[in-house]
C-alpha cells in the first residue's frame, strides 16, 4: 500500500506507448499467444498497444477492482474470464494477462489463480509486487506513485525554488 505523500512518478502518453511497445518487443520470440488478457480498467490500453504489435486477435479482459484513489481494499472481481479464454488455456494454449503495473501483487495473485500457466506481463512494477511478473518494462521504488496519462491533465506548476511565478 503506497502513502498518497510519496514519489509521483506521472507518464505521458508518448511514453506509455513507447514503454507498451518496448513490453511487446520483450515478448516477441516468448512464443505465440493465442490470446490477451487484460486486466481493466488499466491493463486495456496496454493490452490493445501489445495485441497490435504481436497480432494477437482473441482480446479479453478481467475487471478487477482494489483500489479506491490511492487506498486499497480487497480485491474484488466484478466480470470474470470467460469460459472460451479458460478452455483456451485448460487445452495447453498460451494466453498472456497484462496490466499497466504490479504494486502489491495482490490483483496479479487474483487473476494468476483463474489462470495458472499463463504469462503475466505489465509496463511497470514496484518491489512487492515483481516476483509475481514474468515479464516487465520499469521498475519504480515502492514509495512511488504512477500517475497514467488517462488520469492526467495539462495543468500550472509552482517553480522549484518555491515562488509563485
Ligand atoms: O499490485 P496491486 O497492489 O494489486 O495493484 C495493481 C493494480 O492496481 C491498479 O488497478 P486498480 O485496482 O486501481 O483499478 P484500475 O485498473 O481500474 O485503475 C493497477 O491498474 C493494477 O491493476
Ligand atoms: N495509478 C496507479 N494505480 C496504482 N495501483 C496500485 N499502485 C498504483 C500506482 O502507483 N498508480
Ligand atoms: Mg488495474
Amino acid at each position: 500500500m503506497n502513502n498518497p505523500a510519496d514519489k509521483s512518478f506521472p507518464v505521458t502518453w508518448d511514453q506509455f506507448h513507447r514503454d507498451s511497445r518496448a513490453l511487446a518487443w520483450r515478448l516477441t520470440g516468448m512464443g505465440g499467444f493465442e490470446a490477451v488478457v487484460a486486466i481493466a480498467r488499466g491493463g486495456l490500453v496496454p493490452a490493445a498497444i501489445v495485441a497490435r504489435e504481436l497480432n494477437i486477435r482473441v482480446i479479453e479482459s478481467v475487471s478487477v477492482k482494489s483500489y479506491d484513489h490511492q487506498s486499497q481494499g480487497q480485491v474484488r472481481v466484478l466480470k470474470p474470464i470467460s469460459e472460451q479464454v479458460l478452455e483456451i488455456s485448460k487445452a495447453g494454449g498460451r494466453v498472456l494477462i497484462v496490466d499497466d503495473l504490479v504494486d502489491t501483487g495482490a490483483t496479479a495473485r487474483a487473476v494468476r489463480d483463474m489462470l495458472p500457466g499463463a504469462h503475466f506481463a505489465t509496463v511497470y512494477a514496484k518491489p512487492k509486487g515483481r516476483e509475481m511478473v514474468d515479464t516487465f518494462i520499469t521498475e519504480v521504488s515502492q514509495d512511488t506513485w504512477i500517475f497514467f496519462p488517462w488520469d492526467l491533465d495539462v495543468a500550472y506548476v509552482a517553480p522549484i525554488s518555491g515562488g509563485t511565478d
